[in-house]
């Protein structure tokens, strides 16, 4: 069977994609980069959507807390660069709404590839199965520093994340 991880990879990046969308959001309308409410909710979203895609509910928050913590360090690097005119800002601009309808429309997919890495997560060679899958992405996909670290950021400690 084919690894499911290349999948889930996917999907955590496209959403550290969004990140710089939201800090162009956030650039402009001068909020916060955290948003504890918001954070909440999106905790509470996938607790409860968890079940119905085969995994638990804290492990899905664990997860998705990765997620929002590596979401938040793209951002903040990104507006340091801006702040210090390292780096460009992105052209469009994108209401923070549409980004979190966005956001959120990549939770089923994202619990669907924690759901299919259960077994994965499991077996004694998650860490090389892991680190080959990352390679494979990175070389693929080629992220910036950034968007690299924030990725490893996500990651967390995948394999010992429980079903
Ligand atoms: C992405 C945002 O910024 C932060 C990161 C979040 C996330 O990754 O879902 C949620 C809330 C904020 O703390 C946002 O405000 O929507």
């Amino acid at each position: 069977a084919p690894t499911p991880l290349p999948a889930l990879l996917d999907a955590m990046a496209q959403r550290l994609t969004l990140a710089d969308q939201v800090a162009r959001s956030k650039h402009d309308s001068g909020k916060p980069v955290l948003d504890e409410a918001r954070e909440r909710q999106v905790l509470q979203d996938v607790a409860q959507a968890a079940p119905a895609a085969s995994v638990s509910p804290a492990t899905a928050q664990t997860f998705f807390a990765a997620q929002m913590e590596a979401n938040k360090l793209v951002q903040y690097g990104l507006l340091q660069a801006w702040r210090r005119n390292e780096q460009p800002l992105p052209a469009s601009t994108t209401d923070l709404t549409a980004l979190r309808t966005q956001l959120n429309e990549l939770q089923a997919r994202l619990l669907g590839g924690l759901a299919a890495t259960g077994e994965l997560r499991a077996a004694a060679d998650c860490p090389a199965q892991l680190e080959r899958a990352l390679a494979a992405h990175l070389a693929a996909a080629r992220p910036d520093d950034l968007h690299r670290l924030a990725l490893v950021r996500a990651l967390g400690d995948f394999c010992t994340l429980p079903r």
